[in-house]
């Protein structure tokens, strides 16, 4: 049974494929401290949160089973990903559900701003019939979009509607994307110069901290407003003050701070020009239930080791790339763990080469298993396809990928490479044939054709007469039952190498026993 915990509200109706699921319980704290969690998120496979739960290194530290940490919503500044990374777990987030609501809230924002509605409101209910409150139009009034990705996108489109002339600036937006969306590609010297309203829809990195600061306001147009829907801290609130004071800035909307909630004595919360809402930017019914049912369906995947979508802590891969990648993961890793078991000595390096059809496609998640083959030997449970590659860096361990499109008479083949620090080499190579599986063809450059198995014994022997016969009869002896027997060798009466799958475990005595008879230099057992 896998334990869930949902640690922030998320839509009830959102999560019921995991309530409903048959092996999955569902437990529901809000509100915890991070102690209170460290106590209880050792019971747990999967965390759900939104931006409440701060998920930090010690939480995680604490999850010895946590597989999985689900954001319903799109921002994951609330989780330690490289701690998560570095303990392999998976990082999932929503990043569609609440775009267009979260548009539309920055919309209102702006739409209030304009019109002081806030401020009349609360005027007009304590009393007071206050008609000085005048506003101004948003039609031909030019619009500084700084993110041009989902909702800064929509933004545009919304702001289009009303007769705005949008700027945007964007790393990757294109001339003819903003072409399409009707946007004027600028510079964000330009946005912060020429725009009468800014709207920020970035997400809060080391570059995009106070990226509208004290410089930014110093060159803008007397009289502009400003809206923050994305993260607290991609304005800079003291500066931003400042600007107001000074009357550079005439009104500003934030739904975001950068200490959330803020302290009462914030500024903002004192300022007639601020109008604020408590980080409800993707609070509508519709977006709760979007993001909670996306995030509940890959949570599911990743504890039943399905294939899902949406990890934060690994590059995305589009559909079309995983159907056809996906039944080599099983391959791959065993292959990397029998490469493993070729070597007793330190590794310096993992050298992967694809050929044949696996040249047309990118095969980095295959090669996240490979690696993860190779690692699991020493490192076990610890390692998984989230931190292989990551665990390989912080050891030196250089991984070095080809491809070719040359079919070396194979459809597909992968080759595994162990280098030792002596720059001996070990290597095992594998297809997968249609109809016959998995299939391990070369094992140090001897051909063989094997399908890969629990138990296996792995033989080193000189090419001669009686081989096989003392090998099976030493086998039978001791019990040990051999259901398939593999010879290859390179040339006629030279070295030569015996695969053979068994029905148990084979012991050591055994083994011992297998070297010492006639012409057998060495003899492993190989567990895949
Ligand atoms: N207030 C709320 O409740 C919500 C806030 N958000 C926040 O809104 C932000 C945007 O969300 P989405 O549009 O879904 O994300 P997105 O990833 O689709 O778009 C973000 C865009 O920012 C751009 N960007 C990154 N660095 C930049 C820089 N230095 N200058 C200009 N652009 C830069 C990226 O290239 C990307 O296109 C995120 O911070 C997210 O956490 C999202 C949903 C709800
Ligand atoms: O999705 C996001 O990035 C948000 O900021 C929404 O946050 P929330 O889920 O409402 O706490």
């Amino acid at each position: 049974m896998f334990k869930v915990l949902v640690s922030d509200p998320i839509s009830d109706l959102g999560i019921q494929q995991l309530v409903e699921a048959a092996d999955v319980q569902v437990d529901k704290k809000t509100g915890l401290s991070e102690a209170e969690l460290i106590e209880i998120i050792g019971d747990y496979d999967a965390l759900l949160v939104r931006s409440q739960t701060k998920v930090t290194e010690g939480i995680m530290k604490a999850g010895s089973r946590l597989k999985v940490v689900g954001r319903a919503g799109v921002g994951v500044d609330n989780i330690d990903l490289p701690a998560a990374t570095g303990r392999g777990i998976i990082v999932i987030n929503a990043p569609d559900g609440n775009t267009i609501t979260t548009c539309e809230h920055a919309f209102a924002m702006m739409m209030a701003l304009a019109r002081h509605i806030p401020q009349a409101y609360a005027k007009t209910i304590s009393g007071q019939w206050d008609r000085k409150f005048l506003g101004v139009e948003l039609r031909n009034k030019k619009l500084g979009v700084l993110g041009m990705g989902r909702i800064g996108s929509e933004v545009a489109k919304r702001a289009k509607a009303f007769g705005m002339d949008i700027l945007g600036y964007d790393p990757f937006l294109t001339e003819e994307r903003a072409e399409k969306l009707g946007v004027k590609l600028s510079s964000v010297d330009d946005i912060v110069k020429n725009a009468d309203f800014i709207t920020v829809h970035t997400p809060l990195t080391p570059e995009t901290k106070h990226m509208i600061s004290t410089a930014q306001f110093a060159v803008m147009k007397k009289g502009m407003r400003i809206i923050n829907c994305a993260r607290g801290g991609v304005v800079d609130e003291a500066a931003l003050v400042a600007a107001l004071d000074e009357g550079i800035v005439a009104g500003a909307a934030f739904d975001v701070f950068e200490h959330e909630p803020p302290a009462p004595d914030h500024p903002f919360l004192h300022n007639p020009k601020v109008i604020v809402t408590p980080h409800l930017g993707a609070s509508t019914v519709e977006a709760q239930e979007n993001v909670a049912i996306d995030v509940s369906e890959q949570v599911l995947h990743i504890l039943r080791d399905e294939p899902f979508k949406n990890a934060v802590n690994m590059p995305p891969v589009a559909s079309s790339v995983m159907n056809k990648l996906q039944p080599y993961f099983s391959l791959g890793e065993k292959l990397g763990s029998f490469a493993s078991q070729l070597t007793a000595e330190p590794v310096k390096s993992i050298v992967i080469e694809y050929a044949g059809e696996l040249s047309e496609v990118d095969t980095q998640p295959l090669t996240r298993y490979i690696v993860k083959g190779v690692l699991s030997r020493h490192l076990g449970s610890e390692v998984n396809i989230v931190n292989s590659l990551h665990l390989t860096k912080i050891r030196d361990l250089n991984v070095q990928v080809s491809s070719s499109s040359a079919t070396k008479g194979f459809t597909n083949l992968i080759t595994v490479t162990l280098v030792e620090q002596t720059n001996a080499e070990r290597s095992v190579a594998g297809t997968l044939l249609y109809g016959y599986g998995e299939r391990i063809v070369q094992v140090n450059e001897f051909p063989i054709d094997s399908a890969p198995d629990n138990h296996q014994i792995l033989i080193s022997h000189n090419d001669q007469p009686g081989i096989i016969g003392n090998v099976g009869t030493l086998l039978g002896r001791n019990e040990v039952n051999i259901a398939t027997m593999q010879v290859g060798r390179k040339v006629v009466g030279g070295e030569a190498v015996m695969l053979l799958s068994v029905d148990k475990e084979v012991p050591k005595n055994v083994l011992t026993e297998l070297v010492g008879l006639e012409a057998i230099n060495s003899a492993q057992e190989i567990s895949l």
